[in-house]
């Protein structure tokens, strides 16, 4: 785990909607039958948890778990994976979006890689029983409230952009998104009837101190690590919950004064980031505000398809995938783009387990696959080669293999 982390916290005292667990049918094992066997001689073993999902989220999972398996065998690490399933899968299956054997295979694991989850056959389902739900229990329950998204223009990419290449080439951003708070878990929620017999739905936005330090400390030490700039995204003009985040922000600055911070409300920051995209090196910002926009940056650097992430607690294990969601519209089609999830895994290996090298030969095979010239639909352009899911993770693979050992 990353010391950036190692602080004493208390937990949030926001709740949601409980999740009403089940067990599975034989379909799955049940996590608590399975042992990681023993490492062989000289070799080091992770027990990895695979939630696949829904839509392209079993698509994406399979190219990115062999990669993994590859780029860590590699380095001398083995794997035992446990498939689970979750979302729209798991309703299908027991009738809960996250079953209690789900749960426990994540939380025992030492690091979790998830597909994505959700898709138009559930979304008129009643809220508890909608595939998102189980999203937000995992990363509650696993209290995996830092979520880093970087959001990095690759020198290949930079024409893929919808930006001007001048403006997308260089970009190289870390999104700090605040993931188990604010308005997506605050009480009071949901849609009842107002005194005038009106239909009424409520979400609120809350943020208690504790909340809000922990995620600015994780944004102060990275930003620290990078180019030292900081900024604090709100809506600290308007909502009561922003003030108390930029007044916490503000007043742990003075622990950090080699990074530089400022603030900036989040309407500006969704102009600024289209306008030059560059002068960001680290945003924090609050759970809504970093859903969204972490969705606009990633069109910078070409697409959706590209963005990784990587949510993680102080303890226990990290929870890592894809920004984009299930993709419906192009499910079953084998189009996705499947680099945002095995650059997860990259970040699995280096967040999650601390094998830098391992994450490193996964970083340096995608930029080989697409210096090669391989492009999935959304991030072609004339001149590459249009390839699917599939084959641009066996594109991918080649690279591993065709690697010398990584240095980091
Ligand atoms: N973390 C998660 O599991 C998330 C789940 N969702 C769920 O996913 C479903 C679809 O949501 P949308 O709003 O359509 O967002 P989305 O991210 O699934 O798709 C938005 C657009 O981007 C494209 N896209 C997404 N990932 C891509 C990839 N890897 N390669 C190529 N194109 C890609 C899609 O085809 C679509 O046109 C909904 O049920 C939503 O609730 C949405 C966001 C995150
Ligand atoms: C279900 C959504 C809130 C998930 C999402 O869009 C995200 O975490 O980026
Ligand atoms: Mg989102």
């Amino acid at each position: 785990m990353a010391s950036f982390l190692q602080t004493n916290i208390r937990l949030s005292s926001n709740k949601i909607v409980p999740g009403k667990y089940t067990s599975l049918n034989n379909k799955y094992h049940a996590p608590s039958l399975i042992r990681c066997a023993a490492a062989s001689p000289g070799k080091k073993r992770f027990n990895i948890a695979l939630l696949p999902g829904d839509g392209i989220g079993p698509e994406v999972i399979s190219v990115a778990k062999n990669v993994l398996q590859k780029a860590g065998s590699l380095e001398g690490l083995e794997f035992d994976f446990q498939e689970m399933p979750v979302g729209g899968a798991a309703l299908d299956l027991v009738g809960v979006p996250m079953p209690e054997e789900s749960f426990t295979a994540a939380k025992n694991s030492d690091a979790i890689l998830l597909g994505a989850i959700g898709g138009y056959k559930w979304d008129k389902n009643e809220k508890h029983l909608r595939p998102e739900m189980a999203l937000f229990y995992l990363r509650r329950d696993l209290k995996v409230f830092a979520n880093l998204r970087p959001a990095t223009v690759l020198p290949q990419l930079a024409d893929a952009s919808t930006l001007k290449k001048e403006v997308a080439e260089g970009v190289d951003m870390m999104i700090v998104r605040e993931l188990t708070g604010g308005i997506y878990f605050g009480e009071p929620r949901g849609i009842s009837i107002n005194e005038n017999g009106e239909e009424v739905g409520i979400s609120t936005e809350i943020y208690a101190a504790h909340e809000i330090d922990r995620i600015a400390r994780v944004a102060f030490e990275t930003a620290r690590k990078r180019r030292g700039k900081l900024c604090s995204v709100d809506k600290a003009n308007v909502l009561d919950a922003s003030v108390l985040w930029r007044k916490r922000v503000t007043a742990l600055a003075s622990e950090y004064p080699d990074v530089e911070l400022s603030h900036m409300y989040v309407d500006n920051a969704a102009m600024q980031l289209i306008r030059d995209p560059k002068q960001f090196d680290t945003i924090v910002t609050n759970n809504i505000f970093g859903d969204i926009l972490s969705d606009e940056a990633s069109m910078i650097t070409g697409s959706i398809g590209m963005l990784p992430s990587a949510s993680l607690s102080e303890s226990g294990p990290g929870l890592f995938e894809p920004i984009h969601g299930s993709a419906p519209d192009i499910a079953g089609q084998d189009k996705a783009n499947p680099l945002a999830t095995i650059l997860s895994a990259a970040m699995l290996l280096k967040y999650g387990l601390g094998e830098e090298k391992a994450a490193k030969r996964i970083e340096d095979a995608v930029m080989d696959a697409l210096s090669r010239g391989f492009r999935t639909g959304d991030i072609y352009s004339p001149g590459n080669k249009l390839v699917g899911c599939k084959e641009m993770g066996a594109e991918v693979l080649k690279s591993v293999d065709a690697k010398v050992p990584a240095t980091v």
